[in-house]
């Protein structure tokens, strides 16, 4: 494998492979009577980021809840000014990552209760935004429900007056938020005392019944006015831990038996995939070492499948980091392979995960560029197939990702048609007569799927429609995201 890459780069990279390890498990103390945690966040986790080093004392120590809380609150500011938790997760100290991980994502799911329970119980929000984050954490947690721990097992359940005095201690614990400690107190107090009637009055809005923003649940009620609540209601649970299986180094069956002799339920999934049916660290699963699978939502393992690719094609992944359809394809053949992406830090996990894999062949080449300036990475040899898993709204994966639906705004759809529109202009240039492209989006907007597949036939001179999968909806049918898939010939 080359990277075509700075070399602080390539220096940061080998520590990288040096340090793949996986998320650990962690246990909460302070009252808390029902935790468990989310362990895998996709292929992207699976590469630890660099932290800064604790002493293996201080690392295996979980910090108190109040701690906990105060992180969350700072996680749930970070996405309210428009950063993704994935980045501020992988800021965290390793000693209460996971932890974190568990609160903000169960925060971020109920973020619109825990903002309607603030209005109710004051007037305007506090003046100060982290007190303000710290009091909807807060509050998101104090109000689970029984309903949603029987849905969700991992819920993080806490009892009242040791959350209520956490949340109190956590407020005392920064100077932003000591000025504001009394206030959260009474908020807090008051909400034990008027829960019923206050959570009546918050499930009367419809972003908080969805958990979605309002124009997101207008937008998937318009398109799908059939299918628009049970698309909602599953893309509002996490979604469950689907692994590929690394078919160069091992077969679906030898995973299978090995999961099974450490008692680990999971089914086969579709051609390559394996479901467990409990979510559990990636360490703690058989082969994660050897490289026998990764972690893939069995809707983007479609993609390796339906590009059709031999051994020896010239084959450009387009939009490749973190790299999990590049491995899918490096599994279906051996191909001498360009792996494109414009965020060279990302690249850099495409190396690291295919080292893992051991699929860092001669052929594979990782080039740090943008896909729509073509004389700034192309050589001028047309690619017999392309990947083109283009950036979009990603609406399709918010059961992993539960902050992406604070984040967007109805306007980026409109922009990353656009963007989409551009790259797969520029890639069309560089196939070959008589090669395949596959557009492929995490999205569930039509305007990223269906729509951008009636303007590719359209507009992209020879283009011709293969059969494909075309639109996946989560909740439909087999488990998986939402996604969205157009196979078209370049006719020669
Ligand atoms: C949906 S993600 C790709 C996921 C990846 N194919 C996988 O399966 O792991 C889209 C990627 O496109 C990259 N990207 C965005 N704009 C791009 C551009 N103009 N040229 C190349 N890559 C781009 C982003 O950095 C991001 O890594």
């Amino acid at each position: 494998m080359f990277l075509v890459c700075q070399p602080a780069t390539r220096r940061r990279l080998f520590a990288i492979a040096m340090n793949n390890q996986a998320i650990l498990p962690f246990s909460l103390t302070n009252g808390v009577y029902a935790q468990s945690i989310i362990y895998a966040w996709g292929f992207q986790s699976m590469t630890r980021p660099a932290q800064p080093t604790l002493s293996p004392q201080a690392a295996s120590v979980t910090p108190p809840l109040s701690e906990l809380l105060l992180a969350t609150a700072y996680a749930v500011e970070g996405v309210g000014e428009g950063r993704s938790l994935t980045d501020i997760l992988n800021a965290e100290p390793a000693n209460r990552r996971a932890a974190v991980q568990s609160l903000s994502f169960y925060v971020m799911r109920q973020l619109a209760r825990g903002h309607a329970l603030a209005d109710l119980l004051l007037d305007r929000g506090l003046p100060n935004s982290l007190a303000d984050s710290l009091l909807i954490t807060a509050l998101s947690l104090l109000s689970v429900d029984e309903r949603e721990v029987r849905d969700n097992p991992r819920v993080p359940v806490y009892e009242t007056h040791t959350l209520v005095s956490q949340a109190v201690t956590a407020a005392g614990l920064d100077r932003k938020t000591a000025g504001f400690k009394g206030l959260i107190n009474a908020c807090l107090r008051r909400f034990e005392r008027e829960r019923e009637a206050l959570l009546e009055q918050a499930y009367l809005r419809s972003n908080v019944r969805w958990g979605f923003p309002k124009w997101w649940i207008g937008r998937v009620r318009q398109a799908y006015p059939a299918q628009w609540e049970t698309i909602l209601a599953s893309s509002f649970q996490p979604g469950p831990l689907t692994l590929r299986v690394n078919t160069r180094k091992t077969s679906r069956e030898a995973l299978l038996a090995a999961l099974q002799e450490q008692d680990i339920a999971a089914t086969a999934i579709g051609d390559h995939g394996v479901i467990l049916d409990q979510p559990l660290p990636v360490a703690k699963i058989p082969g994660f070492e050897e490289g026998w699978w990764l972690v893939q939502d069995a809707g983007a393992q479609l993609a390796a499948q339906l590009l059709p690719v031999t051994d020896g094609m010239r084959v450009l992944d387009a939009c490749a980091a973190p790299g999990g359809k590049t491995a899918g394809l490096l599994m279906q053949a051996r191909l001498q392979l360009t792996a494109l992406d414009i965020d060279e830090g990302r690249l850099e996990r495409v190396a690291a995960n295919l080292q893992r894999l051991q699929l860092n062949d001669a052929g594979v080449v990782l080039r740090a560029g943008n896909a729509i300036d073509l004389k700034s990475w192309w050589d001028g040899q047309p690619f017999d197939a392309i990947l083109a898993d283009v950036p979009c709204t990603a609406s399709g994966i918010v059961r992993r990702h539960p902050d992406i639906r604070w984040l967007r705004q109805e306007q980026d759809i409109v922009d990353t048609v656009a963007l989409q529109r551009r790259i797969v202009s520029a890639l069309w240039q560089t196939l070959k007569p008589g090669g395949t492209l596959l557009y492929v989006t995490c999205s569930v907007f039509p305007q990223e799927g269906i729509e951008q597949d009636q303007w590719m036939q359209q507009t992209l001179e020879g283009a011709v429609a293969l059969p494909s999968p075309g639109q996946l909806l989560p909740g439909q049918g087999q488990e998986h995201d939402g996604f969205f898939y157009s196979l078209l010939r370049k006719q020669g």
